[in-house]
Formats: structure tokens, C-alpha cells, sequence
């Protein structure tokens, strides 16, 4: 892999400022864990405050609206992240698929506000467990991925993909190192397809889903895993930092 790891903590819905102490204590520890990228994606409401805590990691947002700043009660563009600190968005996301119905045209407006905003992006993709128990799982990704993937050459050094598969998401369970090395093959095939592999080489497929210090190190050192995005192990920088030290290993062994 020809970028170091890259560890995300997705926080989703949780955090208000007591939570500014657990970003600083990431952001002190992650200095001494140079091999791995280190980020965190608070709610919007403390972007602000955790860029100005991190001197190390990175921030960034969990969505973003899909057009230009104006009349839209209630909604935050890219700009406005951007202006707030964050330097990426997480897009796709299946909570936000399903939560919001968001469609791919939906998510493709907000990848096109997000590139303008000049902030890099974390495109999730992932199969719900129906789909994979009738063998469709490779097929639904990459469609997903196909509908979704920005289709100029240089927005692939502004492009993360994580693969999350719906059922491992918050519920304890991960997919089996095989499935996860299949799946994060034959998105690296479709990068490849889509941007060329010069390209392609620039884009790290991190796995998401049920990822903790235990199975970290198991889960890293797959081929094609390019890093983790991180939700309930992310909210307390022990458990989050358990992580970024397999990481930081993984990548010297
Ligand atoms: O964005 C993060 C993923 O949805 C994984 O969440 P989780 O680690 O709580 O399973």
C-alpha cells in the first residue's frame, strides 16, 4: 500500500464539548503513531472545536448538503464544513442511505459540492446481510460503487472508499478476513477499471464495521486494507487509540 493507514472514528450522532477532552488525548497520543493517518469525524456542531484542539490529526464532517450555500433551513454545505475546519466528508453513508433514503444522485451531488469545496472524501458502500446470504454481495457493492465513483481521473487523490458491510456495523460482528480481502480485491479491480491503476494506487479501501483493538491488527494487515473507519470504538481515545497502535505496528512488520 503506498499510503500509510488510514484510521477514521466516525462518531455519528454522539458528542457534545465533554468530548473535546477524548480528541485532545487522540490527538497528543497519535503524534508518537506517525505510521498510521489519524482522523476523527465529529458532528458538526464540534468540527470547529476539534480542529482547533488537533495539531496532529485530521477532521472532518459526516455528510454534507448537495448544493451551494442559500435558502435551506436546516442544512450545512461543503463550504461551511470547510470554512469550519474539516478537510474531508464522509459520503454514502447506509445509516444516511437509509435514515434519509438518500439516492445515488443525491450523494453524487454532494461528492461534486464537496470537490468544489476542495475537501477530500470517505465514499462508503456496503451490502445488507440479505444481500449477502443470496451471494449477491460483490455484485450490489460495486453497482453501488459504479453509481457513485466521481469519473474524473483526479478526483481518485481525493478519494477514500470504505467498505462496510451493513450487518457488522454496530452489532459486534465482522465479516471473515476472506470476505473482507475478496471484497476490497475486487473494488481495487473496479478502481483500477475506473481510474487507471497509476491513479487507482492513490485511493485506500478502508473496512468499516464492529473494528476494536482485538481485531484491529487481524483486520489491517489484509491485503488491500488500506486503514479503518471506526464508529462505537472511535468515542474513547483508549479504545480508538488500541486501534491506532495496530496500525502503526501492522505497518512496520
Ligand atoms: O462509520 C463507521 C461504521 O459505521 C462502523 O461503525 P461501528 O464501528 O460502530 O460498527
Amino acid at each position: 500500500m503506498a499510503e500509510r493507514p488510514y484510521i477514521v472514528g466516525n462518531w455519528k450522532m454522539n458528542g457534545t464539548r465533554a468530548m473535546l477532552s477524548e480528541a485532545r488525548a487522540i490527538d497528543r497520543a497519535a503524534q508518537r503513531y506517525m505510521k498510521a493517518e489519524v482522523a476523527v469525524a465529529p458532528p458538526y456542531t464540534l468540527i470547529h472545536a476539534v480542529h482547533r484542539e488537533a495539531e496532529q490529526i485530521g477532521v472532518g464532517a459526516q455528510d454534507c448538503f448537495p448544493g451551494d450555500d442559500g435558502a435551506h433551513t436546516g442544512d450545512i454545505s461543503a463550504t461551511m464544513i470547510a470554512d469550519a475546519g474539516a478537510k474531508f466528508v464522509i459520503l454514502g453513508h447506509s445509516e444516511r442511505r437509509a435514515d434519509h433514503r438518500e439516492t445515488a444522485d443525491q450523494i453524487n451531488a454532494k461528492i461534486q459540492s464537496a470537490l468544489d469545496a476542495g475537501l477530500r472524501i470517505i465514499l462508503c458502500c456496503g451490502e445488507t446481510l440479505p444481500t449477502r446470504e443470496k451471494g449477491e454481495a460483490e455484485k450490489f457493492v460495486l453497482d453501488q460503487l459504479r453509481a457513485s465513483l466521481p469519473q474524473i481521473e483526479d478526483a481518485a487523490e481525493r478519494l477514500t472508499v470504505a467498505y462496510e458491510p451493513v450487518w457488522a456495523i454496530g452489532t459486534g460482528k465482522t465479516a471473515t478476513p476472506a470476505d473482507i480481502e475478496a471484497m476490497h480485491r475486487a473494488i481495487r479491480r473496479l478502481l483500477d477499471e475506473t481510474y487507471g491503476e497509476e491513479h487507482s494506487a492513490q485511493v485506500r479501501i478502508l473496512y468499516g464495521g464492529s473494528v476494536k483493538p482485538e481485531n484491529a491488527r487481524e483486520i489491517l494487515s489484509l491485503p488491500e486494507v488500506g486503514g479503518a473507519l471506526v464508529g462505537g470504538a472511535s468515542l474513547s481515545a483508549e479504545s480508538f487509540l488500541g486501534i491506532v497502535v495496530a496500525a502503526s505496528e501492522t505497518e512496520e512488520a
